[in-house]
């Protein structure tokens, strides 16, 4: 297990500057592998978020950046991406010591963020406007252009990749950004704007503060020089957000949580769907917006196919995210940790039976670690709390369904509305019930790939807007109308 011998020391990057929190104060960053501190980070307050949002007005009004041709603005971001590439595995190695993810997770959000911002590079120099056949011998057309000032606020499941997915999009569309990660886990965010710093973007561009989300994020959210909030985290955050943000009436993206169903009919390749079952809840820990955390499965193969989930989900190799074998890391932190002992706790209390799992590990070597078992509740209720309510962990509730119908009542049963996968070999089943569920992003035999292509975003109380793909880009954009007038004359409504 890697312990660091020199704690590091994480400063903000306002207006091309690497700085200390005004108040000088700092945060201890954990690994949860083992509870060592492996960075002290700034903590940031309001003062330091004022400061940044004003160098990113400032910079965003003199209009250097979102007047820079476009094709130049790419170059940067190509850049990064080379430079993403050649620290690539110094920065997965980050990525595990702060986050707990398994190294090869981390390795693929590296790689991952890297083609996110190729793809936003190429992405800016495409045609994006359109045009309109109006009444009047009148030219009508729509320009896109740079929203203005975006503040960038970001969770700590999936450190680098999510910053990425907001920050790429918003520098290719010409905007200036203050980025937030999140206090639990920056290390790699750190690693990003060192990157940020050697391919040269012009100083207040892009600024960086660190600190705790109801007095940074807050005023991020509240400010009035902020044009656009970019959010993603819990619901109850994204809440709060929305309503800090109502006093200038700033755009908003949110990307929340989840509750999601993966639906598995009896006539399902077998074998697939118990793979993609495991990937979908325990994957990185469980700690997944999109996670399958909700399994449905049609009642004449449920005991089979619990008992073959069960015979899997207890050989999963738990241990430090930086061990050659492990496959689960261990829970982001210590309250994290405790948030979903509690849930599985709720869940004995509910009546559900627990099958796999529910507990810490704490054996020789973990006891210092935030560690919970693969854990996997049967004979669920809908109206059950961990069927209802987001657990963030490696927890898996089990539904029963008898009928397509009924499946598609109880995937569509709670108020999210992110994710959702069904496993068939009957296409035009799968159809059926794909078009029912009032989900965002969807899978038909498979669960959760992501694309920086295609849209990401829910339903519900999932979220407003989508990431990626061009939707993604357009979040960052405002659309202006022009109507060029072909017959210069006057109008003559008024006499002369
Ligand atoms: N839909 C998606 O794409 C997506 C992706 C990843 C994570 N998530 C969600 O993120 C959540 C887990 O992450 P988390 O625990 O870090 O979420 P969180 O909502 O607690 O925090 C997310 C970020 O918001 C900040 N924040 C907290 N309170 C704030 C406030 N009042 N004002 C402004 N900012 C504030 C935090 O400091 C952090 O940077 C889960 O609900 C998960 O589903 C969603
Ligand atoms: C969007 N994704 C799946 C990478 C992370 C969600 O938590």
């Amino acid at each position: 297990m890697s312990t660091v011998t020199q704690v590091l020391d994480l400063k903000m990057y306002v207006d091309g500057k690497w700085v200390d929190a005004q108040s000088g104060e700092t945060r201890d960053i954990v690994n949860p592998a083992n509870g060592q501190v492996i960075a002290k980070a700034a903590e940031g307050n309001v003062e330091d978020a004022r400061r940044a949002i004003e160098v990113a007005r400032r910079t965003f009004d003199e209009g250097g950046w979102s007047e820079m041709p476009a094709v130049q603005r790419a170059s940067y971001l190509f850049a990064i991406a080379d430079k993403l590439e050649e620290y690539a595995a110094e920065i997965a190695r980050l990525e595990t010591l702060d986050n707990g993810k398994p190294l090869r997770e981390a390795e693929f959000d590296v790689a991952d963020a890297a083609a996110c911002f190729r793809y936003y590079a190429g992405l800016a120099t495409k045609p994006d406007g359109q045009t309109y056949h109006v009444a009047d011998p009148m030219q009508a057309m729509v320009v896109r252009e740079a929203v203005g000032v975006c503040a960038l606020i970001v969770p700590w499941n999936f450190p680098l990749l999510m910053g990425v997915w907001k920050i790429a999009p918003a520098l290719a569309a010409g905007n200036t950004v203050v980025f937030k990660p999140s206090e639990v886990t920056p290390v790699t965010a750190i690693k990003l704007f060192e990157i940020i710093e050697e391919v040269g973007i012009p100083h207040g561009v892009i600024n960086m503060v660190m600190g705790a989300g109801p007095t940074v994020g807050n005023e991020l959210a509240e400010s009035h020089l902020v044009d656009k909030i970019s959010f993603t985290g819990g619901t109850a955050t994204g809440r709060s957000i929305m309503k800090a943000a109502a006093g200038n009436i700033k755009k908003i993206s949110l990307e929340l949580g989840g509750k999601s169903p993966n639906i598995v009919f009896a006539d399902a390749d077998f074998e697939t769907a118990v793979d993609y079952a495991l990937f979908g809840i325990f994957c990185n820990q469980g700690q997944v917006c999109s996670a399958g955390s909700r399994l449905l499965l049609e009642e004449s193969i449920h005991d089979k196919f619990v008992e073959r989930l069960v015979e899997r989900a207890k050989q999963i190799t738990v241990g430090a995210g930086d061990h050659p074998d492990t496959e689960m890391g261990p829970l982001v932190s210590q309250a994290h940790m405790e948030k979903v002992l509690g849930y599985i706790e709720i869940g004995k209390q509910e009546g559900a039976r627990l099958v796999c799992g529910g507990n810490r590990i704490t054996k020789d070597g973990f006891e210092n670690g935030y560690f919970v078992e693969p854990t996997i509740f049967v004979d669920t209720k809908p109206n059950m709390r961990i069927v209802q309510e987001e657990i963030f962990g490696p927890v898996l509730a089990v539904q029963k369904f008898k009928d397509e119908a009924e499946a598609i009542e109880l995937a569509n049963g709670t108020v999210y509305g992110l994710a959702g996968g069904v496993f068939t070999l009957d296409g035009a089943k799968a159809m059926r019930v794909i078009k029912k569920l009032r989900s965002g992003i969807t899978w038909i035999n498979s669960y959760h790939p992501t694309y920086n292509e295609a849209p990401w975003g829910g339903y519900k109380q999932s979220g407003i807007g989508r990431g990626l793909g061009t939707f993604g880009l357009e979040e960052f954009t405002e659309v202006k109308q022009i109507n060029i007038n072909m017959q210069v004359e006057p109008v003559g409504w008024f006499k002369n």
